[in-house]
């Protein structure tokens, strides 16, 4: 297909248009980057590191900034003498001349070059290569007088210093990194889990998924190399400035303002760069949705034989990733090329620059171009680092908007989930009471689902809901799981406690579960039973797999109890995970028991097992069951019948609703509730 085509086609593609949609939006908010605050707060909890950091990174920078310094040192003690020989033949030939004008003529040379040895060893010998011989010469570093060997020595001593700094900051600075990874993929794990339903119902797995893993690993990566390398590099150039304006001020004020130029263009491009990063993981982040849910229906992909089809698909979705990219690219590349190409023209204009200047001293002219050129070299490895820390950071800077949009992502539960927030439930001893509830999605407020209604459901008792499709049956349970709140209205517990002012952990304590799909996690017989209650023994699990009727199965696996289940594991059947559930809720022993159409996806036969443990379970508790089957409702103390967009339309026990005329025997009529 020609690239046109697919372009235009890709933009059917829903996917895309939700992106770009959401693209639009996104930008419109003006989404802030907060990576520096990040390092910045974890700098502030963790002192000591931040102290450790920054003199590590003077240290080095020292290091390598004292280089140029050395090395006009040692130039001078190496070229010096050859100067003073030349005078002190003049002097020597006009006769008399003294130890005294050999370090006059040192001194005006404001070399600060020293004659080593005995000077009047020196001169009664008249030995002209005692004299030209720089090894008897030195230059001061303190105390210290050093010959320019020396100067070698010391050259030496600080690269094993910069090896032992680099390695230290390297090392801290990497497990700074891995801290603020984990720290930030814990928070967003703790605020994706304590969200409540609606946030989940507009967003892909795949999308979660990037922020979680790849977001913050970027982040990560990034938290580790931007302060060291930040911190070296400004160090560097600063130390940099100062000793090249030691060896020439005037030359210095040039390389500043090349450097002041080069800084200008890459904060310039800063911005533009982010926002195209951003563009690009968004994409990327569309992708991955795509990918997990195309995975995840997998099934539906093989029993269609839509193969081709989806690989066609995956291409297309990738041309918006493609096009992105290389706009970053492109863009990258060019800073790069500007900055390298800006550094490399330092070197060439201060060589021209000194040149002009100092065209009248060749002498000055070689000693101070040597030892510049040497401390611009010193300058350039900062810069560079600075250069690809900022795209670094771009990066950064896009994972940690994409990051905090969960980390600060409000819930509705955000309150009920602090240890001491809301009333502890001790026990449901009492009714529950839907008192003037009324329901719409969040996610679509004009759409009432469950007009004004009121319900009491008294302890111990058991109840059905049942209607057609959409009804809102699997609603009510969702408001009693506080998957979400009722729009208008109040849950009661025990008669008088509004929901929303309970502990919700304290109240789910005392709730069991039953859905239709019941949820398997990856791990063992043991975790998957005692979930939501750890505290239960082995034994106890052992047991309630016992009075499930499962214990059999299980011993016949060849890991028995140890059976690892879940994706990855042992794949179970609707009937067995049915079983699990129901051993996990006798283990668990709740005061309230919701059925969500919990025997439904099972055949007939399977169903009439699984519902007799069901009975069994429901004895002596408070149950509601959202229901299709007839075996479902038939012994139920009540049974509520939900109309479409009615509400509740019917109440009463089967036999007396099957005699009624309206919805229920509608439903029973036309053979819904078989
Ligand atoms: N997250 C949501 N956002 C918006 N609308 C929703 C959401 N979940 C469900 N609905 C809508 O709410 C209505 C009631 O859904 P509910 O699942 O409670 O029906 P139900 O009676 O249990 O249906 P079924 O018997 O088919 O399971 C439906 O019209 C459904 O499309």
């Amino acid at each position: 297909m020609k690239n046109k085509e697919i372009n235009e086609k890709s933009l059917d593609d829903p996917n895309l248009k939700e992106t770009k949609e959401s693209e639009k939006q996104y930008f419109k908010k003006k989404p802030k980057s907060n990576f520096l605050a990040i390092i910045g707060n974890y700098l502030k909890t963790h002192i000591f590191t931040a102290i450790i950091l920054i003199l590590i990174a003077a240290i080095s920078s020292a290091t390598s900034v004292l280089g140029p310094k050395i090395i006009q040192y040692m130039m001078k003690t190496l070229l010096v003498p050859t100067s003073a020989l030349l005078l002190f033949h003049q002097y020597v030939s006009k006769g008399n001349f003294s130890i005294g004008d050999l370090n006059d003529l040192l001194d005006k040379s404001n070399s600060g070059v020293k004659l080593k040895g005995d000077p009047n060893y020196i001169l009664s010998n008249n030995d002209e290569s005692l004299i030209s011989n720089s090894k008897n010469y030195f230059t001061s570093l303190g105390n210290l007088d050093l010959g320019w060997v020396d100067w070698i020595y010391v050259q030496i001593a600080l690269f094993i210093l910069l090896g032992i700094t680099t390695y230290l900051s390297q090392f801290i600075a990497g497990i700074m990194g891995k801290n603020i990874e984990i720290d930030l993929r814990n928070k967003a794990l703790e605020r994706l889990v304590k969200q409540d339903m609606s946030y989940y119902s507009d967003k892909k797995i795949g999308e979660i998924l990037t922020k979680i893993v790849s977001d913050t690993q970027t982040i990560g990566e990034q938290a580790q190399q931007v302060p060291v390398t930040f911190m070296g590099a400004l160090f560097t150039f600063c130390g940099s400035i100062a000793t090249l304006s030691t060896i020439d001020l005037k030359l210095t004020g040039v390389v500043v303002l090349l450097m002041i130029s080069i800084f200008g263009v890459l904060i310039t491009t800063f911005g533009i760069v982010k926002k195209i990063a951003l563009r690009v993981r968004k994409s990327i982040t569309n992708i991955n949705g795509d990918v997990t849910d195309r995975i995840a229906t997998i099934r539906l992909i093989k029993a269609s034989g839509t193969e081709n089809y989806e690989t066609e698909r995956f291409k297309k979705i990738h041309i918006d990733y493609n096009k992105k990219s290389r706009t970053l690219i492109a863009t990258q590349s060019s800073i790069i090329t500007v900055i390298t190409v800006g550094i490399s023209s330092i070197q060439v204009a201060i060589v021209v620059a000194a040149a002009l200047m100092y065209y009248d001293t060749p002498a000055y002219l070689a000693i101070t171009l040597s030892s510049f050129i040497s401390g611009i070299g010193t300058m350039v490895g900062p810069i560079m680092q600075i250069t690809r820390l900022i795209i670094g950071l771009i990066q950064a800077s896009a994972g940690s908007i994409r990051i905090n949009e969960i980390i600060k992502s409000k819930s509705i539960l955000d309150v009920s989930y602090e240890k001491e927030a809301g009333l502890k439930l001790k026990e449901i001893k009492g009714d529950i009471i839907f008192k003037d509830i009324e329901f719409a999605y969040p996610e679509k407020p004009e759409k009432v689902i469950l007009p004004k209604f009121s319900f009491k459901f008294e302890h111990g008792k058991s109840y059905a809901f049942v209607g057609e499709t959409g009804a809102g049956k699997s609603t009510i349970a969702k408001m009693l799981l506080r998957f979400y709140d009722p729009s208008n209205g109040q849950i009661l517990i025990n008669g008088n406690t509004d929901l929303r002012n309970l502990n919700l952990s304290s109240y789910l304590d005392k709730v069991g579960y039953v859905e239709q799909e019941p949820q398997i996690l990856y791990g063992n017989v043991f975790d998957n039973v005692k979930y939501g209650r750890f505290d239960a023994t082995d034994e106890e699990v052992i047991d309630a797999c016992k009075k499930a009727n499962l214990d059999e199965i299980i011993m016949s696996w060849p890991e028995k109890y140890n059976t690892i289940l879940g994706e990855r594991g042992m794949m179970l059947s609707g009937g067995q995970k049915q079983r699990l559930v129901i051993a996990r809720m006798i283990l668990k022993d709740p005061e309230l028991l919701i059925l969500d159409e919990a025997t439904s996806a099972l055949d007939n036969i399977v169903e009439k097992e699984i519902q007799k443990e069901l009975d069994k379970l429901m004895v002596g508790r408070t149950s509601i069951s959202i229901a299709h089957r007839l075996s479902t409702i038939k012994n139920c103390d009540q049974i509520i019948v939900l109309g479409r967009d009615q509400g509740v339309v019917q109440i009463g026990t089967f036999e007396e609703l099957k005699k009624q005329d309206g919805h229920f025997k509608k439903l029973y009529e036309a053979g819904l509730m078989d």
